[in-house]
This record gives C-alpha cells, structure tokens and sequence, in this order.
C-alpha cells in the first residue's frame, strides 16, 4: 500500500533578528504507515505547523530527512510542488483564507480532481456527498456558507487530489466548539474511506482522542512521547504529557473525559 512517511532526525531553523536561531522542529522523527490516523498534539509554539509544512515539502529542512514512499521530499514552494508530493495534501486552519472567494466550489473541487490519475478519480458531487453536503454546493461561492461548511468543502477539495496523506493542521480550531468533534470525525472517515492516511494536528488533546489511532506528544521542537491513544492517556509517561492531560477539562466527574 502506497503512502508510508518517515521522518528522520528532522530540523527546521528560522532566523530571527539579531543573527539569532530558532529551533522550530528540534530533532523530530516518527513514521506514518498507510492508513494510519495520528494525533500530533502540543502547546501553540511548540513547532507543530512547522513540521506540518516541512512533511508537505513547504518548509525545508537544515538536516534530517523526510520520506514518502521511499522518496526524499524536497521543497519547492507551494505552486512548484512535485507530482509525488500532490498525494500529500494538507487542510488549514482558517477556511475563510484557504479558499478562492472568486471562484464556485465545484471549480474549485474540480481543479483538484484534475491532480489525480484518472482510474481513482472521484466526482465533484460523490466528494459533495462525502462531507455530507447537498450536491448544489457546488455552483455557490464560498462566502455563501458557515464557517464549518467551508472546512468540509475543504476537506473535499484536499481528498479529490486523491492524497494518500491528508494533514491536517489544526483544521477546526477556529469552528464553534459544537462543530469541531464532528467536523474531525468526518475528515477522518473520509480519509480512511479513501484510502489516505491522516496526520491531525490539534492542541485540542480531547478531539485528538477521539479520532486519532497513535498520538505523538510534541513540546519545543520534540516529539517527546508517542503511543496508541489509549496507552498514552491510562498512563503518559513523559511529565509534560501529564501535565498536558491533566489541563483538559474535567468531564465525568473523575477527572476523565467520556470513553470515545
Ligand atoms: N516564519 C517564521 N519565522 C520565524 N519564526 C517562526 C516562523 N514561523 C513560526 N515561527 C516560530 O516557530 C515556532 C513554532 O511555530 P509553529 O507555528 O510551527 O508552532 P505551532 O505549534 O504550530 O503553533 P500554533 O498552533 O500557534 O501555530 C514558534 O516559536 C513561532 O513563533
């Protein structure tokens, strides 16, 4: 099965000023197997976006290596990404600034569509249907719709590329607390319906619970603990981790959330 990631002691460094460096992702390594949802979770800061942007060849490395599918991803910009690297495709935070506001939703699925091999190609209306969004979406604009609709069409025109990796970077930390668990069950479900692996990214630990499989723990540029969800929240080994755990809200009255 296509679409392994693997990341290898990776480094990405920004000058401030004052010749000064900082470290955004310090040493990172982990794997993405195929069909596999991980949680990358931490404080704003801590390098999360960065490591987003260097796995999809937008961010490059000062050493270390990332690999898909055997091959090293290089970064190009985000209009001159390579063939391979379209199958890695990432949904953003904020939907009011990722879509064209020029152009009807469908153009915009349907320009995706074009990125993938034509014996996988989906439709503009079967994608509609996968975020669960009437099929006549497709001729409105998108300030036609709500915040957590345009996260969906989003999510739709990230999966007509036919990715075998979806990231998501904190793809519904600005939507209304009653949308975000299920707008990211959805872009799970999609995903894995789709055949593509998901990397979800939120500070969210509570969502992250909810849709991921293994959860990676990052903290100032490191991945400081990964582990199968369930391990990771009966028993987080590293102290930040617990003290990441022990800051979410208290919802059952015994100091854990509800079972997912
Ligand atoms: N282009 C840049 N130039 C200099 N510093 C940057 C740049 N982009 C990010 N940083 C810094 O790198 C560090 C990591 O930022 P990053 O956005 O990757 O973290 P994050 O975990 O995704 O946080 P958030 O969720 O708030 O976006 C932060 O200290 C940030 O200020």
């Amino acid at each position: 099965m296509a679409g392994q990631l693997t990341v290898r002691d990776a480094h990405v460094t920004y000058k401030l000023p004052g010749r000064r460096l900082l470290a955004a992702v310090d040493g990172v390594s982990f794997d993405l197997a195929p069909g596999e949802v991980l949680g990358l979770v931490g404080e704003s800061g801590c390098g999360k976006s960065t490591l987003a942007r260097a796995i999809c060849g937008l961010e490059p490395l000062a050493s270390g290596t990332v690999e898909f599918d055997g091959q090293p991803v290089v970064t190009l910009g985000l209009r001159r990404r390579p063939a391979h690297l379209l199958r890695i495709q990432m949904v953003f935070q904020n939907p009011y600034s990722s879509l064209n506001p020029r152009r009807r939703v469908g153009e915009q699925i349907a320009d995706a569509l074009a990125i993938a091999d034509a014996s996988v190609r989906s439709s503009v209306g079967q994608l509609l249907d996968d975020v669960e969004l009437e099929r006549s979406a497709a001729g409105m604009f998108p300030h036609q719709f709500s915040g957590g609709q345009r996260q969906r069409i989003a999510i739709a025109r990230a999966m007509g590329a036919r990715p075998d990796i979806l990231v998501g970077d904190e793809p519904i930390a600005s939507l209304d607390a009653s949308l975000q668990a299920k707008v990211a069950t959805l872009m799970r479900d999609v995903a894995l319906k789709n055949g593509a692996s998901l990397l979800f990214i939120s500070h969210d630990l509570s969502v992250v619970r909810v849709v991921a499989d293994r959860v990676a723990v990052m903290q100032a540029g490191r991945i400081v603990e990964t582990g199968p969800v369930a391990s990771v929240w009966s028993h987080p080994a590293d102290p930040y981790t617990q003290r990441l755990l022990a800051a979410i809200p208290v919802a059952d009255g015994l100091g854990r959330l509800p079972a997912a």
